[in-house]
């Protein structure tokens, strides 16, 4: 069931009007559904039932401390890439056993921060962070759990700016590399070798990409338990896409069956990341109407949300489906939904078919539920917008609105300047 439908004409999430939010809380605003994360995790994690596992939900993807309560209530872990992702995960109540932890540039204080926290790995991906991981948990009298993270050089077929496991890419240690540096690790003091970790790109839409990696990742974990260094976690990754437009990605059971397929008969806990199939369609953006206006080429309808507050459409050309709050008999006009901002490239629809929407019109932008707030800024000098939260018949401002004073904040003016 899709929790975003129509009743009597209008919009609801789950069982609460758009407008009822749009009208007392005000525009822009993201709205999630508790309910969609919840069957989006539950039916993750029922794929895999059939074997070990623990699903490290992509904290990047939506990282609002409501979500990650909600999704770690259900038993779910977090996949982290920095101290500020650790530091929500713990606030919000998600189990430091079942957090790892990626990225390219750990700092020497957020390792410091994820070996106290005690988090189930670390996610390597380099020869001298390996060091640097080392060198702090022997200061801090620690063995820190770790996998390395390989690189497959796998083409996961999506946009380029998301793919991460081909040779080009700066994640990951290449695949022919790995077995060099994991019997380096293992001969380190304070190291202990526990996993293997790939993650192939994001949106992906084709099982095959996954299942080539994980073939790779197999292969790996045999040889690396023949050489006596025994993987007790292989973690996956995450990147499953979804559908924006007209993508026909896997179903989470599709994926789990060729995967499960492939493991067969290898003795691991499999770890998952999932974030965009857990949040993407989880969450609208609202936005409303301030101006239309034409000209001999297309039809502008310009919006309150802007590029800041969802910028998938300017950074990857990415398509969202524009809906309307209130159900009418729009026709369709070619044009572009844009926003307040200063640059050509704020729009969140381009050049396409859209409703015919007149001043005042309540917009809901579909699918903004991964990386929308997430990835939102205050260029601008736009305050953020609100995150909301729909459980049943009750909302919940989950993240207010930022002020003006928000804005200036943490900013000061020297005196003495
Ligand atoms: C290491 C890692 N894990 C998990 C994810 C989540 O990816 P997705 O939202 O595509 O599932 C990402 C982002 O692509 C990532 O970089
Ligand atoms: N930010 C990207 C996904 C990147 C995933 C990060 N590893 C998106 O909006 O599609």
């Amino acid at each position: 069931m899709n929790h975003f439908h129509y009743m009597n004409g209008e919009m609801y999430c789950e069982e609460v009007p758009l407008k009822k939010i749009a009208d007392e809380v005000g525009t822009p605003f993201y709205v999630y559904s508790a309910a969609t994360f919840k069957k989006h995790f539950e039916d993750f994690e029922a794929s895999f039932k059939e074997v070990p596992h623990i699903i490290c939900f992509a904290v990047k993807a939506n990282s609002n401390l409501a979500v990650l309560n909600l999704l770690g209530k259900l038993g779910c872990g977090a996949d982290i890439v920095s101290g500020g992702e650790l530091y929500r995960a713990l606030k919000a109540g998600i189990d430091s056993k079942k957090i790892v932890y990626a990225g390219v540039g750990k700092t020497e204080e957020e390792i410091e921060f994820a070996l106290k926290s005690d988090i189930l790995m670390f996610n390597i991906e380099s020869l001298q962070e390996l060091e640097k991981i080392n060198e702090v948990a022997k200061r801090l009298n620690k063995k820190a759990r770790i996998a390395l993270r390989v690189n497959p050089n796998v083409d996961p077929k999506t946009h380029p700016y998301i793919s991460t496991g081909l040779k080009k890419n700066k994640f990951g240690i290449p695949i022919e590399k790995a077995y060099q540096e994991y019997e380096y690790a293992a001969s380190l003091s304070n190291i202990e070798v526990v996993g293997a970790h790939c993650h192939i790109g994001s949106q992906l839409t084709d099982v095959s990409p996954f299942v080539d990696a994980t073939k790779i990742m197999v292969e790996l974990v045999k040889n690396l338990k023949d050489k006596g260094i025994e993987i007790k976690y292989l973690d996956l990754g995450g990147g499953l896409g979804i559908k924006y437009k007209d993508e026909t990605p896997p179903s989470p059971k599709e994926y789990a069956d060729k995967l499960i397929d492939v493991i067969k008969g290898l003795d691991v806990t499999l770890v998952f990341e999932p974030g965009r199939v857990i949040a993407g369609n989880a969450g609208a953006l609202v936005t409303k109407v301030l101006y239309t206006k034409d000209t001999e080429l297309k039809s502008f309808k310009i919006v309150d949300a802007a590029m800041n507050d969802l910028m998938r459409p300017t950074l990857y050309g990415s398509y969202h489906e524009i809906k309307p709050v209130k159900e009418g008999n729009y026709k369709n006009v070619y044009g572009d939904i844009v926003g307040p901002i200063c640059e050509t490239g704020d729009f969140l629809a381009k050049d396409r078919d859209i409703p015919d929407f007149q001043q005042g019109d309540l917009v809901a932008v579909m699918s903004a539920g991964a990386y929308g707030f997430t990835m939102s800024s205050n260029y601008n000098s736009r305050p953020r917008v609100p995150e909301i939260l729909v459980n049943k018949d009750k909302y919940y401002i989950v993240r207010r609105r930022e002020t003006y004073d928000d804005l200036i904040g943490l900013e000061c003016i020297p005196e003495d300047l």
